[in-house]
């Protein structure tokens, strides 16, 4: 990708380079900042062949993200740590309604709509899949906005669509990915995140996940500045979640840096930071095991990760 400004992209790549080795966190502080993490780890799963079953673990591992003895080494076993939600597809929604009952968990549902990944359908078809999925049950949407509109200039036809799918939300929060993979330059990055904050989002997200290139650390630069900007012009928080590739405890640390560089503490937490992600907890399970009892723990010692 490149924007305009050259000085400026280059600023940014070393920003993004500096983040994951100026500041390190070690040890009882690596640990802390893993579970924090956790709890704003959007619990993800969009694929094809999800069913009833997977759906129900994933609620599960949502609800209890880390083993009970970990949590007791670490003295968090009464804290109730779950994660920050879990994010399925709309036919999903209902699955996850009954197996968060079932399992006892309280952890918000996020649906993907907007026919995700790519939002080539009517829009007509899209704010109905967003009320359908907001009536089965879903307190959280990701919206997907329209690229063909985003690369031709038409942020008009962006911001009228986000708007309406703002108001088919009603109470639910409204996450809108930008794609930005297929958003083709830093500039159409930065009008993306502003339109779609001045329509009424809670959130900006990467990526879908889905496409060439995900959630990646100079392209959320320019979004989380997009955010700082915005609160500071008009007094409101917004949300940031990258989503997509985000894979090791180590990743997972680094986005939290560039929240606490880029935007303060207060986006440290599930109502203003979330990261997508399907395959991340594992890890994260992985290094608490490490940290607690001073080697890896074989798949079989933490078989729901
Ligand atoms: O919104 C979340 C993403 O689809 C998750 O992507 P991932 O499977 O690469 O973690």
């Amino acid at each position: 990708m490149a924007g305009k400004c050259s000085c400026k992209l280059a600023c940014s790549k070393k920003t993004v380079r500096n983040l994951g080795t100026r500041r390190t966190v070690k040890k009882q502080w690596q640990a802390a900042w893993l579970l924090r993490a956790i709890t704003c780890v959007d619990l993800t799963t969009l694929s094809g062949d999800d069913t009833f079953t997977n759906v129900s673990r994933l609620c599960f591992k949502a609800g209890h993200p880390v083993k009970e003895d970990i949590l007791k080494a670490l003295g968090m076993e009464d804290k109730g740590i779950t994660c920050g939600a879990v994010c399925v597809y709309p036919n999903r929604v209902a699955d996850c309604v009954k197996s968060l009952k079932a399992a006892n968990v309280n952890v918000p549902i996020a649906s993907v709509a907007t026919g995700f990944p790519s939002g080539q359908m009517p829009l007509k078809t899209r704010l109905e899949e967003i009320r359908q999925a907001v009536q089965d049950g879903a307190t959280e949407i990701d919206i997907v906005i329209n690229r063909t509109y985003a690369l031709n200039g038409n942020w008009k036809g962006v911001y009228d669509e986000v708007q309406a799918m703002r108001e088919a939300c009603g109470d639910a929060h409204l996450k809108t990915i930008l794609a930005t993979g297929e958003l083709g330059s830093m500039v159409n990055v930065y009008k993306a995140s502003l339109v779609c904050m001045m329509a009424g989002a809670d959130f900006i997200k990467t990526s879908t996940g889905k496409e060439g290139v995900n959630a990646i650390l100079p392209v959320a630069l320019v979004m989380v500045r997009a955010i700082r900007e915005y609160y500071q012009k008009t007094g409101y928080k917004v949300g940031f979640k990258p989503a997509g590739g985000i894979r090791s405890a180590k990743d997972a640390c680094t986005w939290l840096m560039l929240m606490k560089e880029e935007l303060g503490d207060e986006w440290l937490s599930p109502h203003l930071f979330r990261l997508g992600a399907s395959a991340l907890l594992l890890d994260i399970e992985r290094q608490l095991f490490h940290y607690v009892y001073g080697k890896y723990a074989a798949l079989h010692e933490i078989p729901m990760s």
